[in-house]
């Protein structure tokens, strides 16, 4: 690829059957991982039910991310909590950790109602976590919390210490303010793995997402198709990737990406309730049709993972 671009991978948090915590599989997952091409790893976000977690099993899970990792790709910790307090608590914790870099969700339950107040959340959480980066993860069809990012990264620019961008996970409408933001020189991370091509045309010079676990050498043809100025071929690419995608969703959304990751990579385990998963009675079936769309000829290693 000629100009730099960060795919980077939303892992999941590996769980031993009865639902702990599986530090174990931390270290083969990662393996994995700097094996695959990603340039990073984001720990204990939507793909890590970070919301499903007690605190010290976040604290857990993020040093193992960091150990594992051991230098060789950076990890990103999200420290987001719908208590203020916990989170400042996990950015302090992941910077002792050796973190690379921290993202924040806004609380979304008794929700800021202004940027200012989404502002102050990360002042907070930034000030908390000692001059590591920080992102701001906006999500608001999950969090509710509705923000104009071009004027978020104008206004924590020039206020908040650490401040490094945006992991923006919206819906289409909100696609221009990244091509916006990113004029603005901060980094917008883009987080719709099945839109991956129309963020990359808006600009978007980083993208986090859960099927970069298992299909980054797909995705990392697409990104590398549009830079080499293959148009047709990227959009080809980006088809396949996008009805691999809807595969998983028809299948049952998240708890079938994290069953793809443990068919097709590194056994993670089941989720936590309230996120279920296909009974792997399912994957056959799913495995055939991720293979009538065309997944396994572009990802080889894949092809030889059990079915
Ligand atoms: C809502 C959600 O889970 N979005 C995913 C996407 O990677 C998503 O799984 C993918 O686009 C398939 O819909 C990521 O943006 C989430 C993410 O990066 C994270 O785990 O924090």
């Amino acid at each position: 690829m000629s100009a730099s671009f960060d795919l980077i991978a939303a892992a999941p948090s590996p769980l031993a059957e009865n639902g702990a915590i599986n530090l174990e599989m931390v270290r083969p997952l990662v393996d994995h991982l700097v094996e695959s091409g990603v340039t990073g790893l984001f720990a204990l976000g939507t793909t890590g039910e970070c919301m499903s977690l007690t605190t010290s099993e976040r604290q857990s899970l993020a040093e193992e991310f960091v150990r594992s990792s051991d230098g060789r790709i950076p990890v990103t910790v999200h420290v987001g909590h719908n208590s203020l307090a916990e989170a400042c608590g996990l950015a302090t914790h992941a910077k002792l950790a050796g973190a690379d870099a921290i993202a924040m969700l806004p609380p979304c339950y008794f929700k800021p109602n202004s940027l200012d107040a989404v502002l102050e959340c990360l002042r907070c959480v930034a000030s908390a976590g000692k001059g590591l980066p920080i992102y701001y993860y906006h999500i608001p069809h999950l969090t509710g919390v509705p923000v104009d990012i071009v004027e978020l990264i104008g206004r924590a620019d020039d206020t908040i210490d650490g401040f490094a961008g945006v992991k923006f996970t919206s819906p289409a409408v909100d696609l221009f303010q990244l091509g916006l933001a990113e004029a603005g020189e901060k980094t917008v991370a883009f987080g719709v793995d099945e839109m991956l091509l129309s963020g990359v045309l808006a600009g978007a010079t980083m993208a986090i997402g859960s099927t970069y676990n298992f299909a980054a050498p797909l995705f990392l043809s697409v990104v590398q198709a549009f830079q080499e100025g293959d148009l047709e071929e990227a959009r080809r690419l980006q088809q396949v990737a996008t009805s691999m995608i809807h595969v998983l969703i028809r299948h049952g959304g998240l708890g079938a990406i994290k069953l793809a990751i443990n068919e097709l990579t590194v056994d993670c385990g089941p989720t936590r309730l309230p996120l279920r998963m296909p009974s792997g009675e399912q994957w056959p079936i799913i495995r055939e049709e991720l293979a009538e769309v065309g997944l396994f000829d572009w990802c080889q290693g894949l092809a030889s993972a059990d079915s």
